[in-house]
């Protein structure tokens, strides 16, 4: 299959109108709601943080939900026919479906129409240097998903779940398509792990325990962190202001940056 890029080296890409130093990571989940999209977001802005160059594609192209999280404001601008300056946030540069339709409008098209508009956010947009692409990815293990890897297969593959088994038993399928296709799987990370009661500071486990070790363990790889439940990661995501900006000393913020480390070194 037809790369959408070429790659030079280990950790080196090269784009149409664009160059990664570092790495393509796809971020994927075994099912919806997980918060692939929130972690691809606040990861985003973590390694921005870092001093690193980021580009956002947001490849769960049905389901797209990165402009509302980031807080995109801008549109893409074309510059001419073939060449597209991306939106920015923050520095980061986001190219999402989202970008070009109202968020309630509905996706019908079929997957080679969506594998077109992945090829032309790859190739026409004006990337310019960034160290890192991340990939938010559709959740489970569906043809979309499948095709995306296949096209981006020199991507890191990061794993987001929750805790519970049902979501633990879907991840751990992902997992194993990345492996199929070759693709190098950097980490798990382990959302909603616990609840910290504002008052008391008891730690609830309310989608149960271990879920992320245990996959990391299954897939052979590492669990990269352990975020909480909390309600000012949704208000941050319903809002457009990722906690890692509005609250960056805060816990989560810190694992946050905790995982970007981990991606860098
Ligand atoms: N740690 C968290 N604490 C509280 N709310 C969270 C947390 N992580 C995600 N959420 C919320 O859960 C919901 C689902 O998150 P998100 O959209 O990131 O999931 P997703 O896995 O990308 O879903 P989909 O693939 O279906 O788009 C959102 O409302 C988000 O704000």
């Amino acid at each position: 299959m037809d790369k959408l890029y070429k790659s030079k080296e280990k950790g080196w890409f090269e784009l149409e109108h664009g160059l990664i130093q570092e790495k393509m990571i796809a971020i994927t989940s075994g099912k919806g709601g997980v918060g692939k999209s929130t972690v691809t977001a606040n990861l985003a802005f973590a390694l921005n943080k870092l001093g690193k160059k980021v580009g956002v594609i947001d490849a769960d192209i049905y389901g797209f939900s990165i402009p509302r999280i980031m807080g995109l404001k801008e549109k893409p601008r074309g510059k001419n026919e073939e060449e597209i300056i991306p939106p920015q946030v923050e520095g980061i540069k986001v190219m999402s479906m989202g970008s070009m339709v109202t968020e309630d409008k509905a996706i019908i098209w079929r997957g080679p129409m969506l594998l077109g508009v992945l090829k032309q956010f790859m190739q026409e947009v004006i990337w310019g240097e960034l160290d890192y692409l991340l990939f938010d990815l559709p959740p489970g293990t569906g043809d979309m998903t499948l095709n995306i890897m296949q096209q981006i297969s020199d991507a890191d593959v990061m794993v987001v779940t929750t805790p519970q088994a049902a979501a633990a038993n879907v991840a751990v399928r992902v997992g194993n398509m990345a492996k199929q296709l070759d693709t190098n799987i950097i980490g798990v990370i382990e959302n909603m792990s616990y609840y910290e009661c504002s008052d008391c500071g008891k730690k609830e486990y309310i989608f149960g325990k271990n879920g992320g070790g245990r996959i990391a363990d299954n897939l052979g790889t590492k669990l990269l962190g352990e975020l909480p439940l909390l309600p000012e990661i949704r208000e941050g995501s319903d809002q457009g202001s990722s906690i890692i900006l509005t609250e960056p000393e805060s816990k989560v913020s810190q694992e946050f940056k905790k995982i970007a480390r981990q991606i860098v070194k």
